[in-house]
């Protein structure tokens, strides 16, 4: 099959190795220019995946016609603020032959609170039904090392899930695919918030009991938001719910749970971003969380406390200390 990826920066890369293992044609969209140079150079997208040797057949271009000429599938892989001028972009120039379309974005769009499959659907005015999200465990750095590692492809139409699985899926890449689109991209988007409270965890220097009790309430509220907006709670305890939280919280290689640690150091949200080159999705998604859940009346006291923490200089301490002086509950899954 020809495949386009829109945005070559890790997870564009990283799943562009995986198609072309797959015996597919891929050809990968850029607007960094110097990446683009250094992948020509010395076949390597050292900014974004340094160490891993990238095949000349991969077409990487900043050229957006080749993407759109004539591919089978078509993947997202900006992040989730930029998704819709990206496709802008496409839209121009695009002639729609029945592709399917896949978001591998983790984020809810600020100001519209849409969810990037949607953001797909509004912008490229396609189908629901041909759209997928592959989302669940899987840092880019591993998924290039074939380290094993299993997903989730989900779409209203559970064909489309199952054609994107097919298409995925390999030795080291084993793939689920289920019809909860709502839940499998909130799990997604959600867990990012939980990441950085991760992060600020082990900043600011608290425990294991500490980490353990923010990732299981933090399921708690990601649910009960998911489940307000139409997902089923089973989705959050699967791959895309508690498997990416838990990867997001625990790993070194995570970039919401860094810019967390850097918070918890006593750094400001501006100094950590201003030198980070790559994107951590969780920020942009508290802002949308935050305001989804107060216009839902949806309870989400972690994802508040980061809000403020990120937004309103609060400090980490006020905030855990917040979180724990709240008022006594019942342990429920709706409490
Ligand atoms: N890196 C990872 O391990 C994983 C990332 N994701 C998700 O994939 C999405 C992309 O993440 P990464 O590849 O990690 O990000 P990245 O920061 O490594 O790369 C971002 C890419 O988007 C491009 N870009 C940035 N602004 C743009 C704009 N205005 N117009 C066009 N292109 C633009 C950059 O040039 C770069 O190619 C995010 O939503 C992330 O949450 C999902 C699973 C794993
Ligand atoms: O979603 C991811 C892994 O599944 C990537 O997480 P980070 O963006 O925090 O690195």
């Amino acid at each position: 099959m020809r495949i386009g990826m829109i945005g070559a920066g890790s997870w564009g890369t990283a799943l562009a190795l995986v198609l072309h293992e797959n015996g597919h044609e891929v050809r990968c969209w850029t607007i960094d220019e110097e990446s683009l140079n250094d992948i020509r150079l010395k076949q390597e997208n050292s900014r974004y995946l340094p160490g891993i040797k990238i095949p000349s057949e991969i077409v990487f271009t900043s050229d957006l016609r080749l993407i759109v000429e004539d591919p089978e599938i078509i993947v997202n892989a900006v992040p989730s603020q930029v998704t819709r001028s990206a496709l802008s972009l496409v839209k121009e120039i695009f002639s729609d032959q029945g592709q399917i379309w896949v978001s591998v974005s983790k984020g809810i769009e600020n100001k519209t609170y849409k969810r990037i499959t949607q953001v797909i659907e509004e912008v490229m005015e396609v189908p629901a039904e041909r759209i997928a999200a592959l989302s669940g465990p899987s840092h880019a750095e591993e998924v290039a090392r074939k380290i094993p590692t299993a997903i989730v492809s989900s779409s209203a139409s559970i064909e489309t899930a199952r054609k994107i699985q097919q298409v995925f899926m390999n030795q080291y890449l084993r793939i689920y695919a289920n019809d909860d689109v709502t839940g499998v991209e909130l799990g997604g988007a959600l867990k990012n918030i939980i990441a950085l409270a991760a992060g600020i965890c082990d900043g600011a220097g608290y425990g294991d009991n500490t980490k353990a009790a923010l990732m299981t309430r933090g399921l708690v509220e990601i649910s009960r938001l998911g489940v307000e907006m139409g997902a089923r709670p089973s989705t959050f305890a699967g791959l895309s719910g508690m498997g990416d939280l838990i990867v997001t919280c625990m790993s070194r290689h995570s970039r919401n749970r860094y810019v967390g640690e850097q918070i918890g150091k006593g750094r400001t949200l501006k100094e950590v971003l201003d030198e980070m080159v790559m994107v951590a999705e969780g920020v942009r998604t508290a802002e949308s969380a935050y305001e989804l859940a107060k216009m839902k009346k949806v309870e989400m006291p972690i994802t508040e406390q980061i809000y403020k923490v990120l937004f309103e200089n609060k400090s980490p301490g006020q905030a855990m200390l917040d979180l724990m002086t709240r008022a006594s509950k019942i342990e429920d899954w709706g409490a």
